[in-house]
């Protein structure tokens, strides 16, 4: 019998054009094996309500084409499911399929599904938001937040907003609490690491795995500006852990209190949060393709 697969496309995500993705499927995907359906996401967070729609309809695989943040909106539904999820890259960063290992060229990704080789993966909550590639606060929620607002996606977007607002951040002060243990740190950045990159393969956290039931808590301290592209260097090198500006602790309970509300981000996603934030993760709940 045929798997049914339903293809959830992000017309916006990457900046990129999606009209060749049905054709794309066509010449890719197996149709002996696969009836493939195809729907486009009108408006934010309408992926959500695709996917819970694709699973009250029985679809065996739901595929996300786009990025980060259409992921997480798939991925929210599908996770304990016991489905299905694939991922076919169309977004600015592509964290996720990057650590996964899935191609970035969409008909190679659209041709992995093919094998249904899939693994199970960990997922974070933050409060009781779910994220599967990266959650943050601080100066990473700040540019989520600003790039959200910008009408130019893609690498050099992220890029532009970045660059902007570095000089003007300034660092914010946190609570950390790990069961017994309570640490007090001044972060210029927060980031929680399920996979070790935000994307574009900047990886902040180079030991963190999707499989081990923990998150990288990765604390920035504060760093005079000039460190600054020696930080995105050691990012892009892999050896961001090895920074003296860098600590990173494993956990899986754990919560932060910060001075004041404000924003956060979920896989690129920025959300505003109260002070203290509780995060979670369950471990191998996300059936995902690589
Ligand atoms: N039809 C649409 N119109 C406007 N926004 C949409 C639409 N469909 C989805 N969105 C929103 O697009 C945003 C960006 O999607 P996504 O994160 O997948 O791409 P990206 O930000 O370009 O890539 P990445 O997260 O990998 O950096 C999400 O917030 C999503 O809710």
């Amino acid at each position: 019998m045929k798997q049914r697969i339903l293809f959830i496309v992000n017309p916006i995500s990457g900046g990129l054009n999606k009209i060749s993705i049905p054709t794309l499927i066509d010449e890719n995907l197996d149709l002996d094996k696969f009836d493939a359906e195809i729907i486009y996401t009108d408006f934010p967070h309408h992926a959500k309500q695709l996917a819970s729609e694709g699973l009250a309809q029985n679809f065996d695989i739901v595929a996300a084409v786009g990025g980060d943040g259409t992921i997480n909106e798939v991925a929210d539904v599908l996770e304990s499911s016991g489905k299905i999820m694939a991922i076919v890259p169309c977004g600015s960063g592509n964290g996720l399929a990057r650590t996964l290992g899935v191609p970035l060229n969409t008909a190679k990704a659209i041709a992995r599904i093919n094998n249904l080789n899939f693994t199970a993966i960990d997922v974070g909550l933050l409060n009781d938001k779910k994220f599967f590639n990266m959650a943050g606060m601080g100066f990473d929620a700040h540019i989520s937040a600003h790039f959200a607002n910008s009408k130019k996606r893609g690498f050099f977007g992220y890029l532009k907003s970045t660059l902007k607002e570095v000089s003007s951040y300034r660092p914010q002060h946190y609570k950390i609490h790990i069961g017994d243990k309570k640490l007090s740190v001044d972060a210029f950045m927060l980031s929680l690491a399920n996979s070790s990159q935000y994307g574009n393969n900047a990886h902040i956290s180079p030991t963190a795995s999707l499989k081990d039931g923990l998150l990288d808590i990765c604390i920035i301290k504060p760093f005079p500006l000039k460190v600054f592209p020696i930080l995105g260097w050691r990012m892009f090198s892999k050896t961001a852990h090895k920074s003296k500006y860098v600590d990173i602790i494993k956990a899986n309970d754990f919560s932060v209190l910060r001075q004041t509300d404000g924003p956060v981000h979920v896989d690129g996603e920025p959300l505003n949060m109260g002070e203290t934030l509780n995060v979670s993760v369950k471990k191998l709940a996300l059936n995902i393709i690589i």
